[in-house]
């Protein structure tokens, strides 16, 4: 019983409108899992007593079972879930049940298209947790009484979903959390006991308390003859789920059903996971692993404050959920859970970060997540669409870990010039089983874009050749090249660099050719280097052009072009890189420029080139206008 003192009202957070407002419209095609979000609720609020009480049994008063429980009422036409579990105070109410806390919230609301479809799958992305409820009821009214708080400074909150809800303090007498859902007028089959159940089995089986409903009391029965009789069985609270920990039951007994339940139950995901690899390891250490691969990347992916890492048991006591430490950063799209038997109960973050324990557990899960990918890699169009997904997440890898290395590059996935498009699905030993006779280095580019990159001049050798080149343009690719220089004993070079010598791929004609010509322009590289002077650091003869007159590279050791722009936009000063200018000796324009006799003019033609040539490779001028001036002085000399 309660008495109910005054109500206070209180608006809610206006994402949380937004969101009532599109899950009770998106999702309404799938509205028995609100069953599935409470009660998972239910369970976290069981697993967080159960760590508080480690270090104050107190919290369990005299009510040590923890269970959630299921009651249906057809007069009143509602359904309560009732937990025994942590209970909030009336601050946690209100930051719990009328604000959204999550990083990233305003992004993901600048998502929403308004078709419902789509916004459906983000907002299974999102979470909708609790707020669920209002898809099935018009009113939600929970009573809350904090472990450990007296009865009377119990909390009711309640709200039919639309901009407020009131709150009142009430007495309530055994802790924990009731959510009593006043279903609406066309959501009566959740009043009906079989329902209710089929649901548990099918979202909840997994949950490791008891989820229990009312078995009424069965009378006493006739039996088979006139003197048997079968005992009266009096009412009860009946466990309608295995209540046992998912993770701790042989891999044999579990379906996939009941792993991609669990999955959604730890992740807050809506949608099935790709793949998952369930693990007892015994040894030097003991623990169990969970892990999972989404198949969609979360909203927050990028956003630096966002929470990832696993979900820590330590002998099947929950203990913290994102637990960063058994994961590098480049795997953190991993869901899943550990439970160690070598942990102390008492671990807290500060412990976990300095225990020898966590880092060979953290090297066991890292490289069972990998292997996990090794595994979905030999399925072309899964692993396709995880790349699609995280790929750029995984490029983070080899910089971050160096110990894996090797398995992560054999993981990673290009665009190049064998197709056609700039889908990244090329691998390294794809290109190593296409290499030329003779070719004994992985070739690659990095640009702005996959149309800067295709169409770079660097590119004009090679294709003369048909030498395959990886094309690679996301933000993160000069990084990565920076850390991934060799793959199978093949180096990996830049082709925009200087010292690139494909003279092993030359035929002895070539070689003639290259000398010849080099002989013969020498005289020709000298007033270019005379003209040009100090802005560049030499001139050579170029053997990697057949298209265009003229290109840059950098020398093989300074900083490449790509990287000089990434440390631009983000503010640094960056110390100044001569370009080591190549001409193309067989170009129409530079055997015009080459027979130009008047030095001002030759000098005039060779900055043209090079500001050209700059341009192309880089994308801009330091000084555009003197460029164009330059160049229509030099089309205007040609018409007269
Ligand atoms: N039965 C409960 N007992 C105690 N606290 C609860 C209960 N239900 C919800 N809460 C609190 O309210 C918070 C918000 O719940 P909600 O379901 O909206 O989000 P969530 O579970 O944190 O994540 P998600 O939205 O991804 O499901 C929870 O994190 C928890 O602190």
């Amino acid at each position: 019983m309660s008495e109910t003192a005054q109500k206070q009202t209180h608006g809610f957070q206006a994402e949380v409108k937004q969101l009532l407002q599109l899950m009770i419209h998106s999702l309404y095609s799938n509205k028995e899992i609100f069953l599935r979000e409470l009660v998972s609720n239910a369970s976290d609020a069981a697993d967080k007593l159960r760590f508080l009480a480690l270090s104050d049994a107190s919290l369990y008063g005299d009510d040590g079972e923890l269970r959630v429980r299921l009651s249906l009422d057809k007069e009143a036409k509602t359904i309560t879930i009732s937990d025994n579990g942590i209970g909030m105070t009336e601050q946690e109410v209100i930051d719990n049940l009328g604000t959204i806390a999550k990083s990233g919230t305003k992004e993901f609301f600048s998502q929403l298209s308004g078709d419902q479809n789509k916004d459906a799958n983000l907002i299974g992305q999102f979470g909708v947790g609790f707020y669920s409820a209002f898809i099935v009821a018009d009113k939600v009214t929970v009573r809350t009484l904090k472990a450990g708080a007296a009865a009377e400074q119990a909390v009711e909150w309640e709200s039919t979903g639309e901009g407020e809800y009131s709150l009142a303090t009430v007495k309530k007498e055994q802790r924990g959390t009731d959510i009593i859902l006043h279903l609406r007028d066309d959501e009566h089959e959740f009043l009906e006991e079989y329902k209710v159940k089929s649901i548990i089995t099918k979202y909840s089986d997994h949950i490791s308390i008891p989820v229990e409903m009312w078995q009424d009391e069965q009378p006493e029965q006739k039996g088979e003859t006139e003197e048997d009789t079968i005992a009266a069985v009096p009412g009860h609270w009946q466990a309608i789920n295995k209540a046992t920990a998912l993770w701790t039951r042989d891999k044999s007994d579990i379906s996939d059903e009941e792993y991609q339940e669990f999955y959604k139950h730890i992740s807050h995901d809506w949608t099935e996971p790709m793949s998952w690899s369930h693990n007892k390891v015994e040894g030097t250490n003991n623990y169990t692993s969970l892990l999972y691969i989404p198949k969609k990347a979360p909203f927050d992916l990028w956003n630096r404050d966002a929470q990832h890492g696993l979900k820590l048991y330590v002998q099947r006591v929950f203990i913290m959920d994102d637990a960063e430490e058994f994961m590098p950063s480049y795997l953190r799209f991993f869901k899943g859970l550990l439970d160690s038997s070598d942990l102390p109960l008492n671990v807290s973050r500060e412990i976990l970060q300095d225990t020898k324990v966590t880092q060979s557990l953290r090297k066991g899960c890292t490289n069972r997540a990998l292997k996990m990918l090794e595994k979905l890699a030999k399925d072309g169009d899964s692993y396709q669409a995880f790349w699609n997904e995280f790929g750029q997440v995984l490029k983070e890898g080899p910089a971050e870990d160096f110990a894996n290395k090797d398995k992560i590059a054999g993981l990673l996935r290009f665009a190049s010039t064998h197709n056609d498009d700039a889908s990244q699905n090329v691998s390294l030993s794809d290109y190593l089983g296409r290499m030329k006779e003779g070719q004994d280095e992985i070739f690659f580019l990095v640009a702005d874009n996959y149309a800067a990159a295709k169409h770079s001049p660097h590119l004009e050798v090679f294709r003369k050749k048909g030498i395959e080149v990886l094309l690679l343009s996301d933000r993160i690719d000069e990084w990565l090249m920076q850390h991934l220089t060799e793959f199978e004993q093949k180096k990996l070079r830049s082709v925009a660099k200087g010292g690139l010598d494909l003279s092993k791929l030359d035929d002895d004609a070539d070689k003639e050719a290259h000398k010849a010509s080099e002989e013969a322009f020498a005289s020709t590289i000298e007033r270019f280097k005379a003209a040009l002077g100090e802005q560049v650091k030499d001139v050579k003869v170029s053997h990697r052009l057949t298209d265009s007159p003229a290109c840059v590279v950098t020398d093989e050791h300074d900083m490449s072009t790509q990287m000089m722009k990434l440390m631009e936009s983000v503010g640094q000063t960056i110390p100044e890189v001569k370009p080591i200018f190549e001409v193309n000796p067989d170009h129409l324009l530079v055997k015009h420029v080459a027979d130009e006799q008047d030095e001002s003019r030759f000098k005039e033609w060779a900055e043209v080139l090079l500001e050209q040539a700059l341009l192309a490779e880089r994308g801009s001028l330091k000084n555009p206008a003197t460029f164009v001036g330059r160049l229509n002085q030099l089309l205007l000399s040609l018409t007269k």
